[in-house]
């Protein structure tokens, strides 16, 4: 089937990227992202690409490579779907926050709207996507609700997960290391519906990269990919905490692991712990799956990565509380970085945030600065924790648009974000600017520890002792 009408519902972090480099990379094609947040189409359409609500370096160009020609940002959910031939699902997919599986399960409740919308609003044949990241066997019951409820239209249902991280989705995009499609190998018209998608990326990605699984298998594999990947970090953080303790240092033992080819260079930066939207998530959706099918040790092995990143963000805000005689209360301590990671304005699960929490609790008054981090979000960050009333929030924690401010007068930094502007600072002046003992915890192990010394300031670096 040859696809010439494309709609995408949902409009975030994933949506938002990936439909604008489909559509950069096939103009043939007319790409419709929608949303229910008026909000966030109205940002999507905004003419100053500085106020885009996805901040990705290289972003700003591609959409205005292609909004407007063969991009457009709508809140029609159902004029869109009528018009397409494919219908991706690209909505949040979160933890469950209450009922059975609360605190693992994946809340599917907009997934299941999405279907019931696709079914009501078709007026043909469509092939709907899966994007989101989806517990196995999800597409089952997608497919019940459409074949269910729809007005006598065939439905082919894919997978197709996204495998890009924030702060590099647009090279990841244009470059992928694979790009995964599961759909029903057994039937011609499901056969025919890959082979749709298929062609779509080989616009720009070259076809043996482009894998064929059946749709269990790609729902799977995605889960599987954040889990292992997660498992690296608190790997290297489990052993970050045994190199404190012994005189060997992380930095030395990533680099002389990494080298073993079977091992590899990445994801051996040890850290304040890993955050963002999909790793926790996503690990204990396999973990819920995994004992939903009774296998308790396959999800105790799995549940162990989570704890100890969990311990990870705990002993790093309990490291700043000793380090500052075992009390922080009423002491400003400066936070540079409140992003997940660099170059990205999300938040969601950031270390830092759980890090401001426990300081918050010992009556920390905390100053954080981040270049791409709006006040708001971060109130509404620690409001969503529930620790203390939102005027204690407001009271304890601000947010300041100069990392000098931030720093003066401050008992402590911690670098809770590896943004590279950190490191060109002029420490000098921000070491005269504190309190003394000047007091450095780098939570990324980003700046120059020697440098520091060597101004004064005493420096806490993740796994070195
Ligand atoms: N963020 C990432 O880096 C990333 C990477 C790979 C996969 N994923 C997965 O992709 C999915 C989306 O993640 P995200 O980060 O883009 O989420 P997001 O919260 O940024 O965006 C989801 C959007 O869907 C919209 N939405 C929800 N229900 C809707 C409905 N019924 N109709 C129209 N719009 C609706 C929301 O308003 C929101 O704007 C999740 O399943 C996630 O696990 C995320
Ligand atoms: O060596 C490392 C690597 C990462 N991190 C941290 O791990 C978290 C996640 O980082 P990363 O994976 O780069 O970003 P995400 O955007 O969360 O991307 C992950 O999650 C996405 C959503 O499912 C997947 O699509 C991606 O493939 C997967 O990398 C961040 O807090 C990082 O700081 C470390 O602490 N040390």
């Amino acid at each position: 089937m040859k696809i010439s009408k494309i709609c995408c519902i949902g409009a975030g972090y994933v949506g938002g990227p990936t439909m604008a480099v489909i559509a950069q990379k096939c103009p043939h094609i007319q790409v419709k992202v929608v949303d229910i947040n008026q909000a966030r189409i109205d940002a999507w359409n905004d003419s100053d690409l500085d106020r885009l609500p996805v901040y990705e370096p290289g972003l700003d160009k591609i959409v205005a490579d292609a909004r407007g020609k063969n991009l457009f940002f709508s809140t029609d959910v159902d004029q869109a779907i009528k018009e397409a031939d494919m219908v991706f699902i690209s909505v949040n997919t979160p933890t469950k926050t209450y009922g059975e599986g609360k605190g693992q399960a994946a809340d599917l409740k907009w997934i299941e709207k999405c279907a019931r919308q696709i079914a009501a609003a078709s007026d043909s044949d469509k092939i709907v996507v899966e994007k989101s990241t989806l517990p196995v066997r999800t597409a089952e019951a997608v497919k019940d609700i459409l074949d269910n409820t729809g007005n006598g239209h065939k439905f082919q249902i894919l997978s197709n997960p996204e495998f890009l991280a924030e702060g590099t989705a647009v090279e990841d995009l244009l470059d992928p290391d694979r790009v995964l499609i599961g759909g029903d190998t057994s039937s011609p018209d499901g056969l025919e519906a890959i082979a749709s998608l298929v062609d779509i990326y080989a616009n720009w990605v070259s076809r043996d990269k482009i894998l064929s699984t059946n749709v269990w298998s790609s729902e799977l594999s995605k889960l599987t990919a954040n889990a292992f990947l997660a498992q690296r970090v608190s790997s290297i953080n489990s052993l970050s905490e045994l190199c404190e303790s012994t005189e060997a240092d992380i930095h030395e033992v990533s680099r002389a692991i990494g080298k073993d080819s079977r091992i590899g260079p990445k994801f051996l930066q040890a850290s304040v712990g890993f955050g963002g939207s999909c790793f926790q998530k996503d690990i204990l959706n396999l973990v819920y799956i995994s004992r939903s099918y009774g296998l308790t040790e396959v999800a105790d092995y799995w549940e162990q990565v989570i704890k100890m990143n969990d311990h990870q963000k705990g002993r790093f805000a309990k490291k700043i509380i000793k380090s500052l005689y075992n009390t922080v209360s009423g002491k400003k301590i400066a936070f540079l970085g409140w992003a997940f990671k660099k170059d990205t304005n999300d938040t969601r699960e950031s270390a830092a945030i759980y890090v401001a929490d426990h300081l918050l609790n010992e009556g920390a008054n905390v100053y954080v600065y981040d270049p791409k981090v709006s006040e708001e979000q971060m109130y509404g960050d620690i409001d969503y924790l529930n620790s203390r009333s939102k005027v204690d929030n407001r009271k304890l924690l601000q947010s300041e648009d100069d990392p000098y401010d931030v720093c003066k007068g401050a008992h402590a930094i911690a670098i809770l974000t590896e943004w590279d502007e950190f490191k060109d600072y002029d420490w000098e002046v921000i070491y005269h600017s504190m309190q003394k003992p000047c007091q450095i915890f780098d939570g990324r192990n980003l700046l120059d520890k020697e440098k520091l010394e060597k101004i004064g300031f005493r420096v806490y670096s993740i796994g070195k002792s």
